[in-house]
């Protein structure tokens, strides 16, 4: 059976495998997307020379007498300013050219008498001038193609006067639940669920889970137990990945093996050494679309999605696997039941003074123990490293 990790890269490489849609979007548009091209600095950063004080810029060596104000929004002054000539400047205010440096407000006083002014400490050169291009000069890569777009990085675009940037457009995901057994997830406030109902837990998450990834959840759907019905369901959805949870095991009543074969699709992994999270399919569809099976269970879907779903979306994002962290031997509890020889384990975790402590209720049907945790401990043989939920901040 195929190892978490070797699963994990196979699902980054289908992904990779996989064209990237590239949009163009406005950058105040841009938060949270994976940009698809390096963005390169459009003017000088700053964009002229400034001013980093309120106070006065100076010329030659004094006594100074003030000038004509500049404020913040001037156009930069095109005399040079005089030896002897000081000029009352505004924080961001372009400074003439020939400026020495600033004389900060609070340590020089105007004179109203003779118009010169008081300094108490002259300025070193150079001082509190921000200089253009000091932090950027135009052309420069100010952040590489791959990277998630942080709030500061939109800002630090508009400083540099990239009004738009080219991104990969979210992966679109279709997600089908598939179980007889499912009722809507809202089913608490509407008529009372038919005995034996099990409210579908999986949907609700899975919008922000999948944004989580970097993906975009386009539409949900359920499905019957019925291999035609699953078959259908995968069939009419137009996303480029679909996602199903459910009938993945050998069971008489479990769909999705049968579905898949009259759907001539061609499974690339089907289970996986982990447990819980195991009962695992992954599957190419003819017409190159991808599919995840999850298990039913839904810590076991919940794992399956942070071990194989997330390097699956990473990969059509063109970015790399999700890091793996080591974790020192103070995580000797997350060991688990498993031992030598047997299945390796996802252990959902909290930090404690950084080192990982797993959570009570996480058997393969609960959600209790995976809705408090941060991390996911994945064990291999009697060695285990870390992975951080995404949603988790
Ligand atoms: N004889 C064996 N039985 C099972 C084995 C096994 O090795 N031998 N493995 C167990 C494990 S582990 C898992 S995981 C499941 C995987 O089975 P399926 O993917 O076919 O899942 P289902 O049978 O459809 O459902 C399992 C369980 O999860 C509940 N479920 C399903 N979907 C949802 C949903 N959207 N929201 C909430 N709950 C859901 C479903 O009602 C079942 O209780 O197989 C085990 N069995
Ligand atoms: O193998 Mo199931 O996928 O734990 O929990």
């Amino acid at each position: 059976m195929t190892t978490w990790s070797d699963a994990r890269e196979l699902a980054h490489e289908l992904g990779r495998s996989a064209s990237t849609r590239v949009m163009t979007v406005p950058t105040g548009r841009a938060a949270g997307l994976v940009l698809a091209s390096d963005a390169r600095c459009a003017h000088p950063l700053p964009r002229f020379d400034n001013s980093a004080m309120d106070g006065w810029a100076v010329a030659g060596d004094g006594p100074w007498r003030a000038g004509e104000p500049v404020l913040a929004g001037n156009p930069p002054p095109a005399a040079p300013l005089a030896p002897g000539e000081a000029r009352p400047v505004a924080t961001g205010a372009p400074v003439p050219p020939c400026t020495l440096g600033i004389v900060r407000s609070e340590q020089a006083i105007p004179s109203a008498a003779d118009g010169l002014i008081d300094v108490l400490e002259p300025p070193l050169p150079g001082v509190d001038i921000r200089r253009e291009g000091e932090e950027a000069v135009p052309g420069e890569v100010l952040l590489a193609a791959g990277v998630v777009l942080s709030p500061p990085a939109l800002g630090l675009l508009a400083a540099a006067g990239v009004g738009q940037v080219d991104v990969s457009a979210p992966p679109l995901v279709a997600f089908v639940a598939i179980g007889d057994e499912l009722t809507a997830p809202d089913a608490g406030t509407g008529p009372r669920p038919a005995p034996g109902a099990v409210p579908d837990s999986l949907t609700p998450m899975m919008p922000s889970l999948l944004t989580a990834f970097g993906a975009r959840c386009a539409t949900t759907r359920r499905a019957s137990d019925r291999p035609d019905d699953v078959a259908a369901a995968i069939r009419h959805t137009r996303a480029e990945t679909i996602i199903t949870s459910g009938g993945t095991a050998h069971g008489p009543a479990d769909p999705l093996r049968e579905a898949l074969r009259r759907l001539e699709a061609r499974i690339l992994i089907d289970g996986v050494a982990l447990r819980p999270g195991g009962s695992v399919l992954l599957a190419l569809l003819p017409d190159g679309r991808h599919l995840l099976g999850l298990p039913g269970n839904p810590l076991a879907a919940v794992v399956a999605l942070a071990v194989l779903g997330w390097p699956l979306i990473q990969g059509r994002l063109g970015r790399a696997l999700p890091a793996l962290e080591p974790v020192g031997p103070g995580a000797a509890g997350c060991a688990g039941e498993g031992g030598h020889g047997s299945r390796d384990r996802a252990v959902a975790c909290t930090l404690v003074d950084g080192v990982p402590v797993p959570v009570r209720y996480q058997r393969s049907g609960m959600l209790r123990g995976v809705a408090a945790a941060t991390h996911l401990v994945l064990t291999r043989g009697d060695s285990a490293q870390l992975l951080r939920l995404p949603w988790a901040g």
